[in-house]
Order: structure tokens, then C-alpha cells, then sequence
């Protein structure tokens, strides 16, 4: 099967957190998920997410704190997802790729149809605390 590195925002403004919808043609259509995207060949995560960031919202971030590695299986394909704590330097976000964003708070988050792989990451999010998996695979 297919195996991808994919990194996620949690981009935050005060209590919010940005969610974005995936649009009707993309995979995993009209769930919402942090954005973010796959990683290219020779790129490491926190290059990888600042561009997604710049391609599909327009903005510019700065790459904070590591949050955490959740693997999940799809029937198609299966990704490990990178999630980082990320802020806005520059721009204000547009789904330039996305059907929409939602600016949410983190007790809303798992209230939203999430794609399933963020659902753990969405767990941690909320409970707060960096998630301790002790296989965090190499620094990149
Ligand atoms: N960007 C992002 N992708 C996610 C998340 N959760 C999740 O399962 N994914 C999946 C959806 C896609 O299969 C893959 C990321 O692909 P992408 O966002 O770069 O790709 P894309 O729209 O070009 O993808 P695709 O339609 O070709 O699958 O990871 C998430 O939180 N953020």
C-alpha cells in the first residue's frame, strides 16, 4: 500500500484553532482536517508545512513545537501524520484549495467531521498535553 509522510497545522489565534474542509474533488472529500499536505522528496516537515500553508491559505508561519506522529490506514493509502503548533506572520487565510475554513475552539473540535486520522491528533489538541508515543521516528 501506498505509505506517505503528510504534515498538519494547528494554527491558533487566541482560543481559536483554524480547521479547513477538504473540497468535493480532493480525497476524503468535505472532511475537515488541519492543513497542511504530503511531504516531496528531500523536504523536511517544517519546510513541507510552511509551504502547504503559503499554497492553500496564503500565509505566512512560523513552524513552532512538534505535537505529535499518528500513523492511520485508509483503504487506499497510509500516512503518517506530523502535526505542528503553527502562527500566522503574514496574511490572513483563504481556502485557496479548500471548500472552507472554520476558526473553532478546542472544545468544539471534535464536533466537526473530521478526516479519521485526525481524530487522535484532535484527542491530544484537546486534552492539551504534546502526545508521548515514544516512537516519534527521526526528527526531519
Ligand atoms: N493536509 C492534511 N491531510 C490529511 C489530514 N488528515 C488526513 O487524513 N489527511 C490525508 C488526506 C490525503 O490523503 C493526505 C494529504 O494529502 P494532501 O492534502 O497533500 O493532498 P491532496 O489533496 O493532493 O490529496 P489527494 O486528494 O491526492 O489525496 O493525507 C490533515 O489533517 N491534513
Amino acid at each position: 500500500m501506498k505509505h506517505v509522510r503528510v504534515t498538519a497545522a494547528v494554527l491558533r489565534r487566541g482560543e481559536y484553532i483554524l480547521l479547513a474542509r477538504r473540497s468535493e474533488q480532493q480525497s476524503r472529500p468535505l472532511l475537515w482536517e488541519f492543513p497542511g499536505g504530503k511531504v516531496e522528496d528531500g523536504e523536511d516537515d517544517r519546510s513541507c508545512l510552511s509551504r502547504e500553508l503559503q499554497e492553500e491559505l496564503g500565509i505566512e508561519a512560523r513552524i513552532g513545537e512538534k505535537l505529535g506522529l499518528f500513523p492511520f490506514s485508509y483503504p487506499d493509502i497510509s500516512i503518517e501524520l506530523a502535526v505542528y503548533e503553527a502562527e500566522i506572520i503574514r496574511g490572513e487565510p483563504h481556502p485557496r484549495e479548500h471548500h472552507e475554513l472554520a476558526w473553532v475552539t478546542v472544545d468544539d473540535l471534535l464536533s466537526f467531521r473530521l478526516a479519521e486520522a485526525d481524530i487522535p491528533a484532535a484527542e491530544s489538541v484537546a486534552r492539551g498535553v504534546p502526545e508521548q508515543t515514544g516512537n516519534e521516528g527521526e526528527e526531519r
